[in-house]
């Protein structure tokens, strides 16, 4: 409540900020549009969420990199040039432009096109091609970064989200895809969700490739086929075949087409591909993996996952909740071809990227988020202003032991309490003259409610 001169109210006793209303004009104190503030319990959830990443990500002996989240646009728009070739590169801008049509990107005072992120991986190539030979392969990376898009505030969605990407780059047999997806099973367990809440589906772009070439269908077309059969599921039948016929292809291959991308059995497949496909020999070592490595449960066949990013080449996979109310939770693949198109050669690489968003409407769902609480082991509450100096001497002998000490001063005592219990502290250490005098502190914990007195430096021996 303002006070009338406008001046600021005195603090409260449980001093809660107290708004001015007054003529100065308030900044906007909300983030920028499509954008989130981490206040303390969400960070600590978010902590929470990305410790398990790191934890998965050391389980599996994967090393953290990092990455500028403003990286140059042509990263992610590639302009033709003499090193990729005419078709592959039509491919390829026709995918980048589908796929990033909401590239946050601008150019920057020195007349740069730049571009915030909108994913992680062609910042990991660029980085491997960078150390060239001075890496030894394989590589395993990973790192969490925030990643952007620019999407028109009408639709209201975020622009904004943090990604886990794990990356396998130099191994060229599906044994990378198996690791991969067993980091995804761990990751999932240790946040108490299990293979009858969430399911990854998985399939290989070499399937659609199998069919487009069993209906002939020219190769400059594959990249804006893969754009239109991603779609499958999310939007009806007849816009996939009206978008299939606009793109040129014809009604018998479009029939073959859906018919084979709605399988959901190896052995139909193979009974489509023939024995030898590629595709077919790749997921059958898989799933035979996925055996060995005990989450068979987990895993299912699904012709329909072409997953929208361009440069995909092989296996790729996907994390949904098997209520189908969610969008995917994370999904990825194998990408054989990106390092060819930023001019070096090959090398064989697959990963994965995790969002943020969709695993914790999960967890809301599944009633599996944590309760969070702060936590802090000894909170030191100065009695007598006099004793400020001991009182620090304790504070920091504390700190030195590795306890967490927060220490208060200008409040009530009955503030103290309360603000004790809501922090969960162990302990809370009150200096104050009757105790002191006789070379005593006074001690109290929280737990228990026991009290008692103790010598100065009996605070940090082991309780
Ligand atoms: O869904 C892909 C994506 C990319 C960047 C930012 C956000 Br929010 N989402």
């Amino acid at each position: 409540t303002a006070t009338k001169d406008n001046a600021r109210p005195p603090s409260t006793d449980d001093d809660t900020l107290v708004s001015v209303a007054s003529e100065r004009s308030l900044v906007d104190v909300n983030p920028p549009r499509g954008t989130r503030d981490f206040p303390p319990e969400d960070m600590r959830l978010r902590n929470w969420l990305f410790n398990n990443f790191r934890e998965v990500s050391r389980l599996l002996s994967f090393e953290e990199v990092d990455f500028p989240v403003l990286e140059s646009e042509a990263l992610f728009i590639r302009k033709g040039g003499e090193e990729i070739t005419q078709q592959a590169w039509a491919e390829i801008v026709m995918n980048e432009l589908f796929s990033y049509c909401q590239l946050y990107n601008f150019e920057d005072k020195g007349g740069r096109r730049v571009v915030l992120r909108p994913e992680i991986t062609p910042s990991l190539a660029r980085l491997v091609i960078k150390q060239g030979k001075s890496v030894s392969l394989p590589l395993k990376w990973f790192t969490i970064g925030q990643c952007w898009r620019y999407e028109r505030m009408t639709r209201g969605r975020r622009r904004e989200h943090y990604q886990w990407n794990m990356d396998i780059i130099g191994l060229s047999k599906v044994r990378a895809e198996a690791e991969l997806i067993h980091a995804i099973v761990l990751l999932f367990g240790r946040l108490g969700i299990t293979s009858s809440d969430v399911g990854i589906r998985i399939s290989s772009r070499k399937v659609l490739q199998a069919v487009l070439q069993l209906h002939s269908i020219p190769e400059h077309l594959f990249a804006e086929v893969c754009v239109i059969v991603d779609k499958m599921g999310k939007v009806s039948r007849d816009v996939i075949e009206n978008e299939l016929m606009t793109a040129g292809v014809s009604i018998e291959a479009i029939k073959g087409i859906i018919e084979v991308l709605s399988l959901k059995s190896l052995s139909k497949l193979e009974e489509v591909l023939g024995s030898e496909d590629e595709a077919v020999t790749d997921l059958k070592s898989l799933f035979l993996l996925a055996e060995h490595y005990g989450y068979i449960q987990w895993i299912n066949f699904d012709a329909s996952v072409v997953r929208g990013l361009a440069y995909y080449t092989g296996i790729v996979f996907e994390a949904f909740d098997r209520e189908g109310k969610l969008r995917a939770i994370c999904g990825g693949g194998r990408y054989d071809r990106l390092f060819s198109t930023f001019g070096s050669d090959d090398i064989p690489a697959c990963g994965f990227g995790f969002g943020d968003a969709v695993i914790f409407e999960l967890l809301k769902e599944k009633g599996l988020l944590p309760d969070l609480n702060r936590q802090v082991d000894d909170i030191v509450f100065l009695l007598d202003e006099e004793l400020e100096g001991s009182a620090l001497k304790i504070v920091s002998s504390l700190r030195q032991t590795g306890r967490s000490v927060d220490l208060i001063q200008d409040k009530r005592l009955k503030w103290v309490f309360k603000h004790a219990e809501r922090i969960n502290a162990e302990r809370l250490i009150l200096v104050g003259n009757s105790e002191w005098q006789r070379g005593m502190v006074r001690v109290k914990i929280l737990a228990t409610r026991d009290e008692f007195e103790v010598k100065m430096d009996e605070l940090t021996a082991p309780s």
